[in-house]
């Protein structure tokens, strides 16, 4: 292949789509509050006069105090934001330039801004409200702010979200694949009543004392096999076997082990398999009162430590992990530690009933250590903001895990959906075992009849260009805190032919990731049913205001998939109207989203997680 000339790399157009975006923000931020006070004193004909907008002859009194209010908190925003705009900042209404810079956005802000409210303005869920904060509240992405920026904290700002893309791919590989160390192993403790299990079914009312070993305790009894399945399983199963309900572990007894303090332990060994559907080992501590004999188990350079000294007078405590784990018991410093081990087995079952709720520890979860160690780490999201974790269906395996460890951690999680460019196999396209992730056709409501070469252009010729962008329908109350507002503007504009973009960056040999500018996607406010959208007679339903109305989205300028979603539901069907109309159905995934305060309000987690 015939390698392409450029003279301007990737990260450089996105350097100059989102300062160019930024600009547009922080001048809309100055303006838009200017004239929202005209138009309270002139009502809305304001937007259709065709008068000049900047003749203030004829107010008077009160009005007349608050124009002139107006102006000068103009000024003074123009002159900190942009202060290249307006060289002789005394004169600001008197610039020809920044004249007709009014005027145009004063048709930009009457289909914002109606009186009407719109049909399809939802209030944001309080989730919703807390993920807004932490997007304005996140400096990575404001990185490429050139006005508030020193050279070193430039530096500084790259060097953190080049660390926040290692901390993400370390947690993806955790995560995801064959070496994933989120869900190796996982525990639980059930407790001890007037000498019974607190926790034991009703069916079954032996229970085994410790002084008398009786055998009459069995796993299931007490969802531990329904809780190990949810944690253990998903890596042996394929995503469509995930999908079947049918698979399930089976515990047999393998042996009783007692270690008598003051010096028994079991050295570091791998327990061998008995059966080829053999996939781990099960252990039950009995309770008794003994100190030491932690049971450390570990798994590609990862360990969870159970300590079962300070509830094993009163409790049954439980663990298991995969077969290939390494695993040692430390010595036992007083009392005797008494356990059964279990070999589990897959099998294959016709029905399978969810527990209701798991009742695995979070912080037997190997993942719980690393998010606590994460979120120590001052360096990252050190002013808040948020990661996705793939949901790949219902909460089980690494996923089960991540958010049961996020929420014992005090980290504010939800489980919702995503709507996604491109994210993951479009069901109706890709045969299963295809692993291959087509482009979906865009959303935006581009023009797909013209081509969009600007960024072509650019990379090819170094070319400036208008960015040309959609805003996104949410109404954004005027804020009267100017920095505030125009990063809530930030949140709207989706630069167009970005996707197209991403086609011909594909088919480039240019080898680099066009990121920030593709990582944006709609996050709805619930997990819905799949729904269908006509907005009757034959009317226009564009899908972003059909995303909002029937979805109650937030459109997230950035999202960072941890790990790359896996699995897509239709989300819902709308009639799409060009030269011929269609129907076009969309996919979206569920993620876990999880708020990660900024450093310093990280106090409360770390008390939490004592
Ligand atoms: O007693 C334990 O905690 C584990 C025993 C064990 O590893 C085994 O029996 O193979
Ligand atoms: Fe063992």
């Amino acid at each position: 292949m015939n390698p392409e000339k450029f003279v301007k790399l990737v990260p450089e157009l996105e350097h100059y789509v989102c300062t160019t975006l930024i600009d547009r923000c922080k001048l809309d931020a100055c303006i838009f509050p200017f004239l929202k006070v005209i138009r309270d004193i002139r009502g809305h004909d304001f937007f259709e006069s065709s008068d000049n907008v900047l003749d203030f002859r004829d107010l008077s009194g009160e009005n007349a105090k608050q124009i002139e209010r107006a102006i000068a908190e103009l000024r003074k925003n123009i002159t900190r934001l942009r202060p290249a705009l307006v060289a002789d900042e005394s004169k600001i209404l008197q610039n020809e330039a920044f004249r007709k810079i009014l005027h145009d956005s004063r048709g930009a802000m009457s289909d914002q801004y109606t009186d009407k409210p719109f049909a399809y303005e939802v209030n944001p869920t309080a989730f919703q409200e807390r993920l807004i904060e932490s997007i304005v509240g996140m400096q990575p992405r404001m990185e490429q702010d050139p006005t508030n920026d020193e050279q070193g904290a430039t530096q500084a700002r790259s060097l953190s979200s080049t660390a926040f893309d290692k901390v993400c791919q370390e947690l993806g590989k955790g995560i995801a694949g064959e070496r994933a160390t989120a869900s190796f192993a996982c525990g639980g403790l059930i407790p001890i009543k007037d000498g019974k299990p607190a926790q034991q079914s009703e069916a079954k009312q032996e229970y085994l004392m410790s002084s008398t070993v009786q055998i009459c305790f069995h796993p299931a009894d007490f969802g531990i096999l329904e809780s190990v399945e949810q944690v253990l399983l998903p890596r042996f199963n394929s995503d469509v076997q995930n999908l079947l309900p049918f698979r399930r572990l089976t515990a047999e007894l393998y042996k009783l082990n007692v270690y008598v303090g003051p010096s028994g332990l079991f050295q570091k060994h791998v327990d061998t398999p008995r059966a080829e559907n053999q996939i781990g080992s099960l252990v039950v501590c009995l309770p008794a009162p003994f100190e030491g004999g932690n049971l450390v188990v570990r798994h590609h350079g990862k360990e969870v430590d159970f300590d079962w000294t300070p509830d094993s007078g009163w409790a049954i405590q439980w663990a298991a992990f995969y077969s290939d784990c390494e695993h040692e018991i430390k010595a036992i410093t007083q009392g005797n530690r008494v356990t059964l081990t279990y070999n589990l087995y897959v099998t294959e079952h016709m029905c399978r009933s969810s527990p209701e709720k798991s009742i695995v520890s979070p912080r037997s979860l190997p993942i719980y250590s690393d998010f606590k160690d994460l979120l120590r780490e001052p360096g990252l999201m050190k002013y808040a903001g948020h990661a996705k974790f793939l949901l790949p269906s219902g909460l089980k395996g690494a996923d089960l895990a991540v958010y049961s460890a996020l929420f014992e951690l005090g980290v504010e999680a939800k489980v919702l959906p995503v709507l996604k460019q491109g994210a993951g196999p479009d069901p109706s396209r890709v045969t299963p075992g295809e692993d291959d992730y087509p482009v979906e056709d865009d959303y935006s409501g581009e023009d797909e009849g013209e081509p969009y070469d600007v960024y072509p252009e650019y990379l090819k010729k170094g070319t400036e260009f208008p960015v040309d962008y959609e805003q996104y329908p949410y109404r954004i109350p005027i804020d009267s805190n100017v920095d505030r507002y125009w990063k809530m503007l930030y949140l709207a504009p989706h630069p167009l032919g970005i996707e197209l973009l991403v086609d011909m960056h594909t088919e480039s040999v240019m080898g680099e990731p066009v990121d920030k500018l593709t990582r944006g996607g709609f996050i709805g406010a619930h997990l819905n049913p799949y729904a269908t959208c006509d907005p009757g007679g034959g009317g226009e339903c564009p899908v972003t205001q059909t995303l909002n109305s029937t979805w109650h989205g937030l459109y997230h300028p950035n999202i960072t998939w941890i790990v790359e979603p896996a699995h897509r539901e239709m989300a819902f069907t709308y009639l799409a109207y060009g030269n011929e109309s269609s129907i076009e159905t969309l996919y979206s995934c569920a993620a876990i989203i999880a708020i990660i305060p900024p450093f310093s309000e990280r106090g409360s987690i770390f008390e939490a997680s004592k």
